[in-house]
């Protein structure tokens, strides 16, 4: 069997973590999972990680680390065949060295955004809440104004996206991000990527995974999982 590949995705909200994590599971056929999304999955198929999880995210806090570290490992341990990029996961040291001890990473990619483009990014982002699907209304508009493509409900706007929240959050996130970037830095396998637009990182990425990548991943696993 060919060498699997790992990597996850880090960055702060906003950065973009969910847009290029569909290019790389598009182009290179590798399974993308976000945590996000699968708390939500959990939340919407009310699992007792999903009923505890909701306590959590509605108070603007982040899930604790040994319910998060469980949810996602059983998780994994389903996909042992197959490659994959982590969204979301790991997001505190304590989440890493958790997903250290389970699995060894091929790469870390980091993006590093300004936050000023974060901030303005962020106010034009609304979502559909019971998929969790993004738009951007500058960059990725919905086809009519305000509401979900595919449900044809109406998108809200994140309490937590609005100006006055950002900062703290964007602060937050620094704060507990530098160790697990350290970490990944000290283990050799962290490459980071700053730029304002996700599309001229994006070439980038490509084609650092395009040498990391086992050429016949594409063939044996050209599957998307959502
Ligand atoms: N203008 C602009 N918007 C972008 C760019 N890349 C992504 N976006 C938008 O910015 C917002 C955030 O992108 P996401 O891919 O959701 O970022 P994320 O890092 O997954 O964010 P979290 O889910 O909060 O962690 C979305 O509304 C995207 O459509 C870009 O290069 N330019
Ligand atoms: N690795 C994680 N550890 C703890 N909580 C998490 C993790 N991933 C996601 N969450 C929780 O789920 C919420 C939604 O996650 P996500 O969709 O990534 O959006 P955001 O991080 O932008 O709020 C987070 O605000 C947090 O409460």
């Amino acid at each position: 069997m060919s060498k699997l590949f790992r990597a996850v995705i880090l960055g702060p909200p906003g950065s973009g973590k969910g847009t290029i994590s569909e290019r790389v599971a598009n182009s290179f056929g590798l399974k993308h999972l976000s945590s996000g999304d699968f708390l939500r999955e959990n939340i919407a198929a009310k699992t007792e990680a999903g009923v505890l999880a909701k306590t959590y995210i509605e108070k603007g806090a982040l899930v604790p680390d040994h319910v998060m570290t469980r949810l996602m490992l059983s998780r994994l341990e389903e996909m042992t065949r197959h490659s994959w990029l982590l969204d979301g996961f790991p997001r505190t040291l304590a989440q890493a060295k958790v997903l250290n001890s389970a699995f060894e990473l091929d790469v870390v990619i980091s993006l590093n955004i300004p936050l000023e483009t974060l901030k303005e990014r962020l106010r034009h982002r609304w979502i559909h809440p019971a998929s969790g699907r993004v738009y951007n209304m500058c960059f990725n508009p919905p086809r009519v104004q305000g509401v979900d493509d595919i449900s044809g409900e109406p998108l809200i706007q994140h309490e937590d996206d609005r100006p006055e929240a950002l900062v703290a959050r964007l602060r937050h996130y620094k704060d507990v991000a530098k160790p697990v970037i350290d970490l990944y830095r000290a283990k050799g396998i962290l490459h980071m990527f700053s730029d304002t637009e996700t599309d001229r990182i994006w070439p980038y990425i490509s084609s650092l995974l395009s040498t990391k990548i086992p050429t016949d991943l594409g063939d044996a696993q050209r599957v998307r999982t959502h």
